[in-house]
């Protein structure tokens, strides 16, 4: 099992400093609105990913009118204790596991998994392509250890191309294109072959948890839109090469690649109602749960941020009862009414404590 056993915030967004322990397996983080309580989860999940669910920009995450931020954090993972320290001065940036400070970050994913569930989420199924991109590689970069490599030299690679679509067109460009072509079918065929052959089991607990969350049987459906499905990465490049360098941009590849989520046979962007779209939100993310579960054999951290008032009084009791389950490892709660919680976790078994923001 993994679980953060204390925590040590130095001016993080609106913590000039705070230090926290958590005793046991369901955390309640409650105080009033604008208190802190989901800086404290992103700054959980930071420790975990080396950077904040809701920002790229250190700036935000550095609290106003200093010059930098540390999270300091000891973790038991399965019996052994983990020292993560994660630092941001002057611009410049530290993860260390262990007094060891890491070459590249993304050594550190995928060592410590944990899912957030947050308001914003909604963008996953409303907002443009990236959103879902991003949240596919957030999961999958948790399964397989090459994937984040992959796909940063894939972006840098890309960029490149790019810059030199950007330019006119001189002798030997194509010969350079064909160079950047070999990197990109390199790279991004693997991540291609991890986004397929992920979804198709991934949609059966999707489903069963949608209808678990629901309380009723609805279909619900992923569709992988790619444009390597009928072709090689080669193949699409080459069809390709005359309309990039007229459109001076990359114009297919997995970076165009997008999901498309469907509730019986119609689009859920489009025609699914509020409280539909949520529950397969919840769905979504707790099968991430489960599959970074199964994949490690230990539970994931799961930072829930205002279920309360996202999901109805039913559907939240469901998920109360799911993650107070034996399956479900370390989960922090958050809520303005610290009855809410204290009454939503009284009669279970998993033991529960009570962090109130000053
Ligand atoms: N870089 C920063 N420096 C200082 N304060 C910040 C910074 N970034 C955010 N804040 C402050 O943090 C507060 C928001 O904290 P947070 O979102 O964690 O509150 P919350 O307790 O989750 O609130 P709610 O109950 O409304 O969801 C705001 O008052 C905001 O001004």
């Amino acid at each position: 099992m993994l679980s953060l056993k204390k925590i040590t915030l130095v001016q993080f967004k609106n913590y000039a400093r705070a230090d926290h322990r958590f005793t046991q397996r369901i955390v309640g983080i409650t105080g009033r609105n604008g208190s802190g309580k989901t800086n404290l989860l992103d700054a959980i999940y930071y420790l975990c990913f080396t950077k904040s669910y809701f920002t790229s920009s250190e700036a935000q995450n550095t609290r106003y009118n200093t010059n930098g931020f540390r999270i300091d954090a000891f973790l038991d993972k399965d019996g052994h204790e983990e020292h993560i320290v994660c630092t941001v001065k002057d611009g410049k940036k530290d993860i260390a596991l262990n007094d060891e400070s890491y070459e590249r970050f993304s050594q550190h994913i995928g060592k410590f998994p944990a899912v957030m569930i947050a308001p914003d989420d909604a963008e996953i199924i409303l907002g443009g392509s990236e959103e879902r991109r991003k949240w596919l590689d957030a999961l999958l970069c948790q399964l397989h250890p090459g994937y984040l490599d992959h796909l940063i030299t894939y972006q840098k690679v890309l960029q490149q191309r790019n810059s030199l679509l950007k330019t006119s067109p001189a002798a030997g460009q194509d010969l350079l294109l064909d160079v950047f072509d070999d990197q990109l079918i390199q790279h991004g065929t693997p991540i291609y072959e991890w986004r397929r052959n992920f979804l198709p089991a991934f949609i059966q607990q999707v489903q069963s948890l949608y209808d678990y969350i629901a309380g009723q049987h609805e279909v619900v459906n992923i569709q992988y839109l790619c444009g390597l499905h009928e072709q090689s990465f080669a193949q699409l490049l080459h069809a390709n090469r005359y309309k990039d360098t007229v459109m001076q941009r990359t114009t297919g590849g997995i970076h165009k690649d997008d999901l498309l989520f469907l509730l019986d046979d119609h689009a859920m962007k489009s025609s699914a109602s509020q409280g539909q779209r949520k529950s397969f939100l919840f769905a979504l993310k707790l099968a991430q749960y489960e599959v970074i579960r199964k994949h490690k054999g230990f539970a994931p951290l799961l930072l829930l941020d205002d279920v309360f008032e996202k999901l109805d009084q039913e559907r939240v009791s469901r998920l109360i009862q799911l993650v107070s389950g034996a399956d479900y490892g370390q989960v922090f709660i958050t809520d303005t009414h610290a009855t809410r919680l204290l009454d939503a976790f009284k009669e279970k078994e998993a033991g529960f404590q009570l962090v109130e923001m000053e």
